[in-house]
């Protein structure tokens, strides 16, 4: 009896804390990015360039400027990733994978992918069809099913993006609409958003994701949830590993998944990768999929978005475009360098979405001095790559899409610019940055020359993003209405 009761008094008391601690969640979400917004430079006045600030439970160190954030991201001590509950969540609590892992681990994976994709085409032009095949399917599907009016800009692009890095790793793509695409596109949704809404919680304050029960974890913050989405990604990953197996010609490699296997000849009993070679296989697939989806179809949502508030630099970027390219054949790489007007828009648009507004969170892997600041080993390193893309005093219109910020006085491209740096920077600089780079251009101009965008009629459309997410700067839904062009 007593232990019961004791029990019942000890549960109580939990509910209270959680129920405390969520009421104050709203309140850590937007202190991060408030911090950023106004601590950060207050603080940067007044004690330098570097700002150390806790939350939760964790301490972390801010950098604010643009050459201090190239100096550190370039540190080799400065590298690892925290043991944040999202980012072990993500590797299934092993070590799998290249983004939330560190050491040899991330070294070898790295190497690993980079070496494939840049053989499979990443930033050359053999790639080129392949993307230029999604972009003209992408736009049929939008003429047929958004033309003259008012529409949300769904699923299809992140379909299009999707078989772009999924013909790579695993030589699959899907049609616009297919029923398992859109579902595991809404398993990457839901995935985002409780990573970047709830588990931050768990991931600031570690201690609970020992103390808390499970049906509390699951309840409040869908824990639950999350591993099933993570869950059916790997068994997509899986199913499309064993098809492998089943037709693998080793003197014809086909993808990724491929080269992996011919590299790990070692088989479980079952004629299956051993487990650990297994798990570091489905943690590139995955995170290559949510990577290398989410943020170039929300970078091509936000230009789509932006056009529509900025009409006169559509009519521009569409003018350069018809000038150029005849409206007989979709665009291609070898327009981009007399396409430049275009190209700066688009690196403008990277610049003022932010997408990853602080870059992924880096820890330090050992005691450091960095620039006369001690460093502890674990300290969580934050970078604030927004803030540098939208520097009032280095940028002429830091917060208006101004194609003008990537052009010299000749009209040249001046793409190296000082304070942007949307892809990261220095050893962990995003992986995809050639592919997405390239994919943004062909899926871009294909839906410049064919459409017309214009916000619905009576709409004021704004370019708002969501405050309590503290990984991706995506935009708010809102539609547009195309108008064909050709
Ligand atoms: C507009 C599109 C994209 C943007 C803005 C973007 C941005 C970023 C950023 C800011 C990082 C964090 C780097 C750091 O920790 O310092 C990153 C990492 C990464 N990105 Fe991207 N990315 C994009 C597209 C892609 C694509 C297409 C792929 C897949 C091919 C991809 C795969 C990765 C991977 C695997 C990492 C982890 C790298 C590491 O930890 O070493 N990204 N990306």
């Amino acid at each position: 009896m007593i232990g019961a009761g004791s029990d019942t008094v000890h549960s109580m008391r939990m509910l209270k804390w959680v129920a405390y601690l969520l009421a104050r969640y709203p309140e850590y979400a937007t202190r991060m990015q408030q911090q950023i917004d106004a601590v950060v430079p207050r603080d940067r006045m007044l004690y330098g360039n570097v700002v150390t600030t806790k939350w939760g439970a964790r301490t972390f160190v801010v950098f604010a400027d643009y050459d201090l954030i190239k100096k550190a991201f370039q540190h080799p001590d400065l590298q690892g990733r925290p043991d944040f509950f999202s980012f072990k969540l993500m590797q299934k609590f092993g070590r799998r994978g290249v983004g939330f892992t560190d050491g040899a681990v991330w070294s070898e994976n790295r190497r690993f992918v980079l070496r494939q994709l840049r053989s499979l085409g990443m930033g050359k032009t053999v790639l080129e069809e392949s993307i230029q095949k999604e972009a003209s399917l992408l736009v049929g599907h939008l003429e047929r099913t958004c033309l003259d009016k008012p529409a949300v800009m769904d699923c299809a692009i992140n379909t299009s993006v999707v078989n772009v890095i999924w013909q790579m790793f695993a030589s699959t793509r899907y049609e616009v609409g297919d029923s398992e695409i859109t579902k595991y596109c809404e398993d990457v949704n839901v995935l985002f958003d409780i990573i970047q809404k709830r588990l931050f919680f768990l991931d600031i304050f570690p201690v609970l994701t020992n103390v808390l029960p499970k049906f509390i974890l699951n309840m409040f913050v869908d824990v639950k949830l999350a591993e099933r989405c993570l869950e059916n990604l790997t068994k997509m990953s899986e199913d499309k590993i064993r098809e492998h197996l089943a037709s693998l010609d080793p003197g014809n490699p086909r993808d990724v998944i491929d080269h992996y296997l011919l590299e790990k000849p070692d088989r479980d009993p079952t004629g299956y990768l051993k487990e650990y070679d297994a798990d570091q296989l489905y943690g590139m697939m995955i995170e290559n999929f949510l990577g290398g989806s989410e943020t170039t179809s929300s970078t091509l949502r936000w230009m789509i978005l932006l056009l529509s508030i900025y009409p006169d630099v559509q009519a521009k970027a569409q003018r350069c475009l018809d000038e150029v390219v005849p409206l007989t054949r979709l665009p291609c790489l070898a327009d981009k360098s007399r396409l430049e007007y275009v190209d700066a828009m688009l690196l403008d648009v990277l610049r003022l979405s932010s997408l990853v507004p602080t870059s992924l969170i880096h820890s330090a892997t050992a005691d450091v001095v960095f620039e006369g600041y001690n460093i502890p080993k674990g300290t969580c390193l934050l970078v604030c790559s927004e803030l540098c893309q939208k520097k009032k005093s280095f940028w002429q219109k830091p917060d208006h899409l101004y194609p003008e910020h990537f052009l010299d006085e000749n009209g040249k491209l001046d793409g190296k610019k000082e304070n942007f740096l949307p892809f990261s920077i220095g050893r962990r600089q995003c992986l995809g940055e050639s592919l997405a780079r390239m994919e943004l251009f062909l899926f871009a101009t294909a839906i410049l020359q064919r459409f017309k965008i214009e916000a619905p009629e009576g709409v004021t459309l704004q370019p708002k993003t969501d405050p309590f997410s503290t990984i991706l700067n995506l935009p708010d839904k809102f539609e547009v209405v195309l108008r064909k062009r050709i």
